[in-house]
């Protein structure tokens, strides 16, 4: 028996496609093109590379792209000034901070200076506060982009075991928010879970974003789970995910691949987010031109 591999990398240049209509439409009926500016601290070659990716992928939505360097060694003062100033700039609908930023600077300072309606990556705690009493606002790119590729595979997700392994702000959590208003029953494991092994074995839906290297095996699964792996990780062998892939294909119903599965979701919903947000800021209504409702 082998796994459907979920292809993340066509879904979300059908995305990607659609966000590119919306961007003319958008034109048409305002004048304006919408704008995302992304502001990059210190030379990391990693986030380097995403930062480029995601303004490539920004202009050819035809979208503005805004990309601001900051040396790594910047006052935190300067970068508050940095985000104060595109909190202010009428073409700039959308702002990310690439993270992790350097230790000198309190991340949460950064991410609470961000206009909470130009905070694209959902990161806000009003944002967080939004989603969790179900009130609109901006949901996180990287769990939005599961839940799409969810729905997309399964249909309906009312009543399904869902394991969230990881239970960080920028995924794990908003990821169990997700699931909860898709009426899943929701498990979120972490560092103290005991018998995680266990844990998953229940599972419909597993989403493992630990960001340690294969570590989710295929024995540990429910026979025809389906396994979204968020991980992102550097080994000698290439960039491999958090679950046993070749495990995972004997074992799983579906489940999505390294590279190739969920980081460009992440990015097509950046771009999505952006567009919602020019919409918002307009008082355009936006036209869904998405093929299903899932693209919330
Ligand atoms: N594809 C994409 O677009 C994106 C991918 N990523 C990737 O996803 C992964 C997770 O990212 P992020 O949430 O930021 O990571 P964090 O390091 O912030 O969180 C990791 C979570 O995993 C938990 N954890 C660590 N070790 C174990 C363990 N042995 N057993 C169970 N749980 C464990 C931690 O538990 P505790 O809270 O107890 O410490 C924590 O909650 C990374 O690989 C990252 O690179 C991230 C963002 C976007
Ligand atoms: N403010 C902020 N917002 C983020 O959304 C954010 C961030 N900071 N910091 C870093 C993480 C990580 N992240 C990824 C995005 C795309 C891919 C992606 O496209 N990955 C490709 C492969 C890319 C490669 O080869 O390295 C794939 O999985 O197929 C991965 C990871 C967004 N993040
Ligand atoms: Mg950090």
């Amino acid at each position: 028996m082998s796994a459907q591999i979920i292809d993340g990398k066509a879904f979300a240049a059908g995305l990607r496609a659609r966000v590119g209509e919306g961007v003319a439409a958008f034109h048409a009926a305002s004048g304006r093109v919408p704008g995302l500016a992304v502001v990059l601290v210190g030379e990391d070659p990693a986030s380097a590379v995403y930062v480029r990716s995601k303004g490539k992928a920004t202009r050819e939505a035809g979208m503005q792209s805004f990309e601001h360097r900051l040396p790594a060694d910047v006052d935190q003062d300067d970068l508050l000034a940095v985000i104060d100033r595109l909190n202010g700039d009428a073409e700039v609908d959308g702002i990310l901070v690439q993270l992790p930023l350097p230790p000198h600077i309190d991340e949460q300072a950064v991410i609470t200076r961000i206009d909470p309606d130009k905070d694209v990556d959902g990161f806000h705690p009003v944002n967080a506060g939004r989603l969790a009493t179900g009130l609109d606002g901006f949901v996180p790119c990287t769990p939005a982009g599961c839940v799409m590729l969810l729905k997309d595979t399964l249909g309906d997700l009312s009543g399904l075991d869902a394991v969230v392994i990881g239970r960080s702000n920028i995924v794990g959590k908003p990821m169990a928010q997700l699931l909860i208003a898709e009426s899943c029953t929701v498990t979120v494991a972490h560092s103290r879970t005991r018998d995680l092994a266990g844990v998953v074995a229940r599972a419909d839906i597993v989403i493992a974003a630990v960001g340690r290297a294969e570590m989710i095996k295929g024995e540990w699964l429910k026979p025809g789970a389906c396994v979204i792996d968020v991980g992102i990780n550097r080994t000698a062998a290439g960039l491999v995910g958090d679950v046993d892939f070749a495990g995972a294909m004997s074992v799983a119903g579906a489940v999505t691949p390294v590279p190739g599965g969920v980081g460009p979701m992440t990015i097509a919903c950046l771009l999505r987010n952006t567009l919602i947000s020019a919409h918002r800021r307009a008082g355009v209504p936006m036209i869904e031109t998405a093929p299903n409702g899932g693209e919330r």
